[in-house]
């Protein structure tokens, strides 16, 4: 009953001023255990990128409430990790996302090794949307195994051909998120089947890449080098070359989830200690603003929506 009440008191208090009408924009986190008269509670606002924590004091049948406000809740999730369910934040921010894609698909885009197929998994579980990996569907269609065999046994145009068709029929279609090949952002028409839904480039620096690369192995991967050799060296070498032919290619996405951006707000720059998890509430963090962001009257057009 005292939790409750807190929870109602602090909702209510005049923290949430300037945020969106109609909308809850702070999630309480936890209430501190205990029974004494003092209890804490932490709420993140992931639109505002905010954390507060507040002490509720009861007396009598009021509760006082104080509390402070921490700049950036990016920068304390080294903090969070062990305190707060990262999962429970990224059902709330999923909920608030879904109504706003009303369907959208979500493309994830970026360099081989980028986690687009691991992080499109939980954003798929996580907005309740299917989930694909363009290699597999292409594998599929050609009847053969592995990407590898396909760019062996036929060619690399023959892989991005199917690659295209691949994208073309999946874009007809709603509420899916696509793990893409990481070179679907080189032909021009697979944006324009990729932009029926919302475009998210994984932005992971190389070595982070190789690193991740070299402990997997590369043969599935038919662009990397497969003769022995130290395979970080080798790895970050033609990664290296590859995205200097991309970068920009990468950049027409519509939002980027830059994990060294990431790792530095945490305050410690390791982009390797940054969960999946963590990397896919960004990815929501970003969507939201990329559909919110408002647009002026002259620029606006019919929302980009199927079904
Ligand atoms: N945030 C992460 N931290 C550490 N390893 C990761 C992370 N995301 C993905 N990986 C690992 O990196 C490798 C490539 O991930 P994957 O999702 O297959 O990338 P892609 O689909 O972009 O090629 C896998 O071994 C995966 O487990
Ligand atoms: O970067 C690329 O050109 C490729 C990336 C691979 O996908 P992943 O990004 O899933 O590894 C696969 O489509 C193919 O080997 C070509």
């Amino acid at each position: 009953m005292m939790e409750a009440t807190a929870a109602l008191s602090f909702q209510s208090c005049s923290l949430i001023g300037g945020e969106k009408r109609g909308r809850k924009s702070w999630e309480i986190l936890r209430f501190s255990p205990g029974l004494g008269e003092e209890r804490r509670i932490q709420a993140v606002n992931l639109r505002q990128s905010k954390l507060r924590t507040c002490s509720v004091r009861a007396k009598g049948h009021e509760s006082k409430i104080c509390c402070s406000c921490k700049k950036s809740w990016a920068g304390e999730l080294s903090n969070l990790h062990s305190s707060v369910d990262e999962a429970l934040i990224l059902k709330r921010k999923s909920e608030e996302v879904l109504p706003e894609l009303n369907g959208q698909c979500i493309y994830l885009v970026g360099m081989m090794g980028s986690g687009k197929s691991t992080i499109g998994r939980i954003l798929s579980e996580a907005l309740g949307y299917s989930f694909f990996d363009s290699d597999k569907l292409v594998e599929e269609a050609v009847g053969m195994s592995s990407v590898t065999d396909i760019f062996k046994e036929h060619s690399e145009a023959f892989f991005r051909d199917s690659e295209s068709k691949v994208l073309r029929d999946l874009s007809s279609m709603c509420r899916l998120v696509v793990a893409t090949g990481g070179g679907a952002v080189i032909r021009p028409i697979n944006w324009k089947y990729m932009k029926q839904g919302i475009t998210v480039w994984l932005d992971v620096p190389l070595e982070a890449l190789a690193k991740r690369i070299a402990a997997d192995g590369t043969a599935s991967r038919p662009l990397l080098p497969q003769e022995p050799g130290d395979p970080y060296t080798e790895a970050l070498a033609r990664l290296s070359a590859l995205s200097k032919e991309r970068g920009e290619d990468y950049a027409n996405a519509d939002a980027r989830v830059c994990l060294q951006n990431i790792a530095d707000k945490q305050g410690h720059g390791d982009v390797s200690i940054l969960t999946p998890t963590a990397i896919a509430v960004e990815a929501l963090v970003k969507i939201d603003s990329f559909l919110t962001v408002d647009v002026p009257a002259s620029q606006s057009t019919l929302p980009r929506v199927k079904g």
